[in-house]
């Protein structure tokens, strides 16, 4: 037996079938739902006549939308929520999960949170599992030795559908942190340090194993911090080996195995790890020592500096589309070079998102207000808030003493939700506003438009509260800290298993489903909604900047849309529409003959980084763009333009810039599928390019993966036979039958704390 990686193993143990070009239907394990990335997936399942293949393996809730204001005076949805889109967002997920018989933590119900927080709470993220979401910080959940991904919303139909999805098998990365952390260097500087070194793009293509003595040494809480913004270093997936640590997690969650099936579990978990002498694609090493607390400076989370260094200058980059990138940032951010990190400014703090809103971060903000003495209050003029992840987080930290303690320094205690993260509710920066943030994305408006962010982990944070600066979080350690901190009274660890009381029911009944629409194999000439990409031939639009995010694409705020179409006036909406007057800029796409471009010539790497947000081909789609040249893309991104039979194109940058230029003089290029080849203009030899031929054959015949998989259905049943044998507790463990046991509440108490 060869020997393989912990990615290779669980991608084995799920694929259904396999093509010859290496192609797999994969089975999902798991699949969380959220409002925002959901809606349009329903509705196709109800014009297909479709029922959700595995209620018992799908789990949803609310969080990108809701507000964090006291919820004591909640009825419904309808009443709470003020805002008319995101209110009908989150009542269409409502009426979904009523229609198609799923399992819902919503608002009134204490376990509802955050997609990516609830899920590991209670157990549903399991070790070995494949998991998805629409949603790119699914990545969180490989803390797990899950192989977990974010999809974009025709994926999520596809999943819902047939509980499997058409995949490519990623490449091998291992990162490995070994040695001891400094003091005062926490998990989320690890990350930020690592996105630092091999970039946003440094994962493109990968499945990221993290090992060495530091993940090994971590919580679940801080391996998934880790995990969680693996896509914000451009990989797939990031995982790490299932080991004591995750079992003493998992044990007795409400929709964990139990008893012998969870003997069985554990011991196929025990075997989830790479093989002495497994060959990985990449290898990626970092001494611990190297890191120090870290901060971002600029509007792309691999802008990282220590703490203790400078806004860097750009006069001393050399690459010229690098050089504009920072550029463009510090204008944005209103920074200048060489100015001291620790002498910027802040107006807000948040806490929370998914990345850091868990007992943990909230404990070690909490030590940060501690070491400061009992006197320490938030600066004047800043704004701090604590949202944690999940109202299970919420209550064992207010059991803990923790809101009080954040109260008393002047911070605002909220209700669980995404926040401001994004800010799809009402809690976003104002233009110009400054913000310490303890999320994941300091992309250009990702907290509110004209904001600027400032990545960092929740000590720093809290630090930074109480200073009104940025602030090296070292300056409360040491005796004086140590002894406020004895000084103060002793704060209680309260258990979580003391708040996981509520036994998970079985998802109610789907409603009888309207006639369904017969389904079979499309022929290449058979009709889909999916449209054909032959040849495309039209003006393309020169674009220069790097790293362009699907927040850039398309704002936060047309992701309330129930529909995918409709979006061509959001496409570059912060680019194309001056904030402040409302007025059109002279973006490119605002200037003739470019505001008809069919193409777009992207000159910087990594097209479509971030958010899985389907909204950004919809969007390009709709303004009539129906092919994205550029050197790289970010993995979601390219899956979700084809799933809307749309083209990107990946050419050496040398061919971009050249193509760049036809562009710049308003010449028509001819992108043609068949042919494999970019025509240009005056005679000049075309450029070739090469894409997956199954994807190739379905653009060229408008086929939809949907349709085709559902001719695999005895192929799918016969995985899951197999599966229920093997892995029994993978059958919605914990929905079966009326109610769901949960363990008796444990002393857990006496667990060390992590900070
Ligand atoms: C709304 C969703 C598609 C998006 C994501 O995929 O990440 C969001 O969670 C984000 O953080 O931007
Ligand atoms: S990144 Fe932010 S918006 Fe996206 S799921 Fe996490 S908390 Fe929510």
């Amino acid at each position: 037996m060869p020997a393989k990686t912990l990615y290779d193993k669980i991608w084995d143990d799920h694929v259904v079938e396999v093509q010859e070009d290496g192609l797999a239907l994969l089975y999902i394990d798991r699949h969380l739902v959220h409002e925002v990335t959901s809606p349009q997936a329903f509705e196709g399942l109800r014009n297909a006549g479709r029922p959700v293949r595995r209620p018992d393996c799908t789990l949803a809730t609310v969080d990108h939308n809701i507000p964090t204001v006291n919820r004591k005076t909640y009825k419904d949805v309808k009443s709470f929520i003020d805002e008319p889109e995101s209110r009908a967002q989150c009542a269409a997920l409502e009426d979904n999960v009523k229609e198609f018989g799923l399992t819902y933590f919503g608002m009134a119900d204490k376990r509802q949170g955050i997609v990516h927080v609830i899920g590991p709470e209670q157990g549903f993220t399991l070790p070995g599992t494949t998991c998805v979401c629409g949603d790119s910080h699914t990545s969180t959940h490989g803390a797990f030795g899950s192989l977990a991904f974010g999809i974009g919303t025709s994926e999520v139909e596809h999943v819902l559908a047939t509980q499997t999805l058409l995949q490519k098998k990623a490449k091998n990365m291992r990162i490995t942190v070994d040695g001891d952390l400094l003091e005062g260097v926490t998990s989320k500087d690890v990350i930020l340090h690592i996105i630092g070194v091999i970039g946003t793009a440094g994962g493109t293509g990968c499945v990221v194993e993290y090992a060495g003595s530091v993940f090994r040494g971590f919580s679940m809480e801080a391996r998934m911090s880790v995990c969680n913004m693996s896509i914000e270093a451009g990989a797939r997936a990031g995982m790490v080996a299932p080991d004591q640590i995750t079992f003493d997690y998992l044990k007795s969650r409400p929709l964990a195995p139990k008893g012998e099936v969870w003997e069985r579990a554990e011991k196929y978990w025990r075997s989830l790890k790479t093989d002495d002498g497994a060959k990985f694609d990449i290898e990626v090493n970092i001494p611990a020592s190297d890191i120090i607390p870290t901060v971002t400076w600029g509007t792309s989370p691999q802008d990282t500096v220590p703490i203790t260094g400078v806004v860097p200058d750009p006069t001393k980059i050399d690459d010229p589309v690098k050089r504009a990138s920072a550029e463009r940032s510090l204008a944005y951010m209103g920074l200048t070079p060489n100015t001291k990190m620790e002498d910027i400014t802040v107006d807000k703090v948040f806490i929370g998102s998914c990345t850091n809103s868990r007992i943990e971060d909230l404990r070690s903000a909490a030590k940060t207000l501690l070491a400061a003495g009992p006197s320490a209050q938030v600066a004047p003029n800043v704004h701090a808030m604590v949202v944690p992840g999940s109202g299970l987080i919420k209550k064992q930290a207010e059991a803990e003493g923790l809101d009080i303690l954040f109260k008393r320094a002047g911070f605002d205690w909220r209700e669980a939700g995404c926040s401001m993260c994004l800010g799809m509710n009402p809690d976003q920066l104002s233009p110009g506003q400054r913000c310490a943030s303890t999320s994941n994305r300091n992309f250009e408006g990702r907290q509110g438009s004209g904001g600027r962010t400032h990545l960092l982990s929740p000590a720093m944070a809290a630090a930074a509260a109480l200073t009104g600066k940025l602030t090296d979080v070292r300056k409360f350690l040491g005796s004086r800290a140590e002894a406020n901190v004895g000084a103060a009274s002793a704060l209680k660890v309260v258990s979580a298993f003391d708040f996981l009381d509520d036994p998970v029911l079985a998802p109610p009944e789907p409603l009888p489903i309207e006639p369904a629409v017969p389904v079979s194999l499309p022929s290449s000439d058979a009709p889909s909604t999916v449209p054909k990409f032959t040849i495309v031939k039209g003006i393309a639009a020169p674009l220069h900047i790097e790293n362009v995010d699907t927040d850039m694409i398309i704002p936060k705020q047309f992701l309330k849309t129930l529909k995918r179409t409709g979006l061509a006036n959001a496409l570059f909406f912060t680019l194309r529409k001056d904030p402040h007057t409302g007025e059109e800029t002279d973006f490119i796409l605002n200037r003739a003959p470019y505001n008809k471009s069919k193409i777009l010539v992207c000159t910087g790497k990594n097209f479509g980084c971030g958010s899985s947000r389907e909204h950004a081909p919809w969007s390009l789609n709709d303004f009539g763009i129906r092919c994205i040249i550029a050197p790289s893309f970010a993995d979601i991104f390219k899956n979700n333009t084809m799933q809307n039979g749309m083209l990107p194109i990946a050419v050496p940058v040398e061919d971009c810039r050249a193509l760049a230029v036809d562009a710049e003089a308003g010449l028509d290029l001819e992108v043609d599928l068949e042919a494999q080849e970019i025509r240009r203009p005056n005679g000049q030899p075309p450029v070739p390019f090469t894409v997956d031929p199954f994807r190739r054959h379905c653009l060229l015949n408008g086929l939809d993966d949907i349709a085709l998989t559902m001719q695999r259905g005895d192929a799918i049943s016969a995985f899951e036979k197999r599966r229920t044998e093997t892995w029994p507790w993978l059958d919605g463990f914990g929905f079966k039958g009326a109610r769901i046991p949960v363990a008796p509440a444990k002393a857990k108490s006496a667990k060390k704390m992590d900070w």
